[in-house]
């Protein structure tokens, strides 16, 4: 069995009252190193957290967008129709022919790959303190504070109302802009079938969740190879915050999400973005939208990098069931009363892989 060596923290200097962080991408770089430090060493794995590949019968749906927005209206309804069983059954989804241009999907994974190639001291300029703060450079979940690290450096940007984005490499501002231009109409869109697969007007969902003012965050995740992959952890298991996230990744699977209590890997499909329902989407739908769990694991070969764009409500929007929905046989009053922007603080404060955070607010 492997063991995980008691090596010194690296990210503690010697000598120095100042705590000096390093990047997962510059421990993995680093010469020589065979084994995690003991700080990376998440859990024991047991056996029935291991991932399994989706039977057959029974793997992630596939949304093809086009029929969607389709004008032929029976095949517009069987989409809508798939929608509501993939949101409802699994609450993810692999959207294909979503119409994100292939060559502005590379650019994207190529700018902010560039980003993360920048300098340690470089990269640090951006180094954020709260969840609100409209970039984020970071490595792990909150460095300053985490017990145990992740095996993934991070960037946040908030995309929207306003567009923030680090200055440096040159080029990234404008592919990051451009790209969350196609994400945000595709959003919009996926989100009109969303509310007609509740039964409600196409529109329910941009109007009361004000969705011309939505806060939205694209990130990007790097996972460098990890000497030890099953002992380290990407990202523990946890829900989105948000309405939606559309994740974008490299051909480096490493993504999982929980399906019928067990862990499914998300084995990536070129192209194709993968949806999934936040924990906004799970109050307004009354839970009948589960918000997925999922988490993504390491390997030691390659250097994953995925990209969710998470699209929220606008930041003082009380997400509240629909009217519709409330009494019926999936009534769970998942209904937790606070602004958007509170919810995500209040999320960030909790740590990370503690199960579904609505529970803890539910009323
Ligand atoms: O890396 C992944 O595939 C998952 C990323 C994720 O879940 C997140 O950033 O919230
Ligand atoms: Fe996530």
């Amino acid at each position: 069995m492997d063991t995980v060596s008691p090596v010194a923290p690296p990210h503690q200097e010697a000598g120095s009252t100042q705590l000096k962080i390093t990047s997962a991408k510059a421990l993995a770089g680093s010469s020589n190193l065979t084994s995690i430090p003991s700080h990376y060493a998440f859990t024991t794995t047991t056996p029935g957290d291991q991932a399994i590949h989706a039977d057959l019968d029974d793997s992630i749906p596939v949304i093809d967008f086009s029929l969607l927005s389709s004008s032929n209206p029976d095949q517009r309804s069987k989409a809508v129709f798939d929608l509501a069983k993939a949101c409802q059954d699994w609450g993810v989804f692999m959207l294909i022919n979503h119409g994100v241009p292939e060559n502005q999907m590379k650019a994207t994974v190529d700018a902010l790959k560039g980003f993360f190639d920048l300098t340690e001291e470089e990269k640090n300029e951006f180094q954020g303190k709260h969840v609100l703060d409209p970039i984020r450079y970071g490595t792990s979940f909150k460095a300053s504070v985490d017990k145990v690290f992740l095996w993934r450096d991070f960037l946040k940007m908030t995309v929207h109302p306003k567009f923030h984005c680090p200055p440096k490499p040159e080029g990234l501002s404008k592919v990051l802009a451009e790209y969350c231009g196609e994400v945000q109409k595709l959003a919009r869109e996926l989100l009109k079938g969303i509310s007609e697969s509740l039964g409600l007007e196409p529109g329910y969902i941009d109007e009361t969740m004000d969705m011309d003012s939505s806060l939205q965050i694209l990130a990007a995740n790097l996972y460098p190879p990890c000497p030890q992959p099953e002992l380290a952890m990407g990202l523990p298991s946890h829900s989105d915050y948000g309405l939606l996230t559309i994740l974008m990744q490299n051909d480096i699977g490493g993504l999982q999400v929980h399906h019928g209590g067990k862990w499914v890997k998300v084995e990536p499909i070129p192209n194709a973005l993968v949806v999934n329902n936040g924990d906004q989407l799970e109050i307004m739908s009354n839970g009948r939208y589960k918000s997925v769990l999922h988490r993504a694991v390491l390997n030691n070969k390659a250097t994953r990098i995925s990209i969710p764009f998470n699209t929220g409500p606008s930041s003082d929007t009380v997400v509240v069931p629909a009217e519709q929905l409330v009494n019926g046989e999936h009534n769970q009053a998942t209904n937790i009363l606070m602004t958007y922007k509170d919810y995500m603080e209040f999320k960030q404060s909790r740590v990370l892989n503690k199960g579904s955070s609505l529970n803890q607010v539910k009323i």
